[in-house]
């Protein structure tokens, strides 16, 4: 794999975003190797967890801006949008405790893959933002609906209308972060962690996530085509377009 580190241990699979070149930035390459791990281990009976996990430096920092921002068009968008938010739909209903493990920036499309597992356990230096609106659009994974859930509808708002940066602590404030662990020995203190979450069995992890799952789809169907639709109507406006203009004109300048 190009874009991914994929390892089992014991019952727990650990996947590692893996592009440190652009901060671990989703490109249609790693969609799809995403998509064919989890797809393959969905159908492991033996495994109770799933670790999402980046680097010191950054967990994922959301969609890459050279790769996606060169479509100007919804229609071009759109499907690119729906796939990652039906992508993250899976891992949100997989039958076994998903983790992400964040110690550095979790922004963007970073962000809504954190809200997407049911754990997030972060370093204090970790940082979250959904910055979707800096760039003149909305969150386009499906991560708006599931943040409303998490942390309640009037901060999640705040999130994504400021997209604000909250460190580890702010985020476990807010209810992002499920569980600050120290930054020294960061992977032994997660693997600890995930330890004591995996200790039941096997058929109770995944009744408990049936139970779960049943709930949510009753309250209220996912969110992610809703936000795939208005994600790729915004990715037409202005201010879009001049958001990734001075993205790229900065990464540009810092080269020359
Ligand atoms: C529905 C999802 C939605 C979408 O797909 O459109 C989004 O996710 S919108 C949000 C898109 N993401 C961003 O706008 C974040 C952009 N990146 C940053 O703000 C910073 O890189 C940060 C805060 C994540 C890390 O800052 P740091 O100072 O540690 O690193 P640099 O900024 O110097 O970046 C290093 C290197 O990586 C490249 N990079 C970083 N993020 C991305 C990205 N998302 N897409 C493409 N490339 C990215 C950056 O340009 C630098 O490249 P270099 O060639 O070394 O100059």
């Amino acid at each position: 794999m190009q874009t991914l580190v994929v390892h089992k241990q014991k019952q727990t699979g650990w996947i590692r975003f893996h592009r440190p070149d652009v901060r671990n930035a989703v490109n249609l390459a790693m969609i799809g190797e995403l998509e064919s791990v989890i797809r393959e281990w969905k159908n492991d009976r033996n495994l109770k967890a799933i670790v999402f996990l980046g680097d010191e430096r950054a967990f994922v920092s959301g969609g890459d801006v050279s790769e996606f921002h060169q479509w100007t068009k919804k229609e071009e968008i759109f499907p690119v949008m729906r796939r990652m938010g039906a992508l993250l739909e899976e891992i949100a209903r997989l039958e076994l405790v998903t983790v992400a493990a964040v110690e550095g920036f979790a922004v963007g499309g970073g962000c809504e893959i954190v809200v997407s597992c049911d754990f997030c356990l972060a370093s204090p230096k970790a940082k979250f933002g959904m910055i979707q609106v800096n760039l003149g659009i909305t969150t386009g994974w499906g991560g708006a609906g599931r943040l409303m859930r998490k942390i309640g509808r009037t901060r999640a708002l705040d999130c994504l209308l400021t997209g604000r940066i909250l460190s580890g602590e702010e985020a476990k404030e807010w209810g992002i972060v499920d569980a600050l662990l120290p930054e020294d020995g960061f992977r032994s203190h997660v693997e600890s962690y995930v330890e004591k979450l995996t200790k039941a069995p096997v058929s109770v992890i995944r009744a408990y996530k049936q139970v779960a799952d049943k709930i949510e789809r009753e309250r209220e169907q996912g969110t992610y085509e809703l936000e795939a639709e208005h994600c790729a109507v915004c990715w037409e406006s202005d201010e879009h377009r001049l958001a990734v203009e001075s993205f790229l004109n900065r990464t540009r300048a810092k080269k020359e």
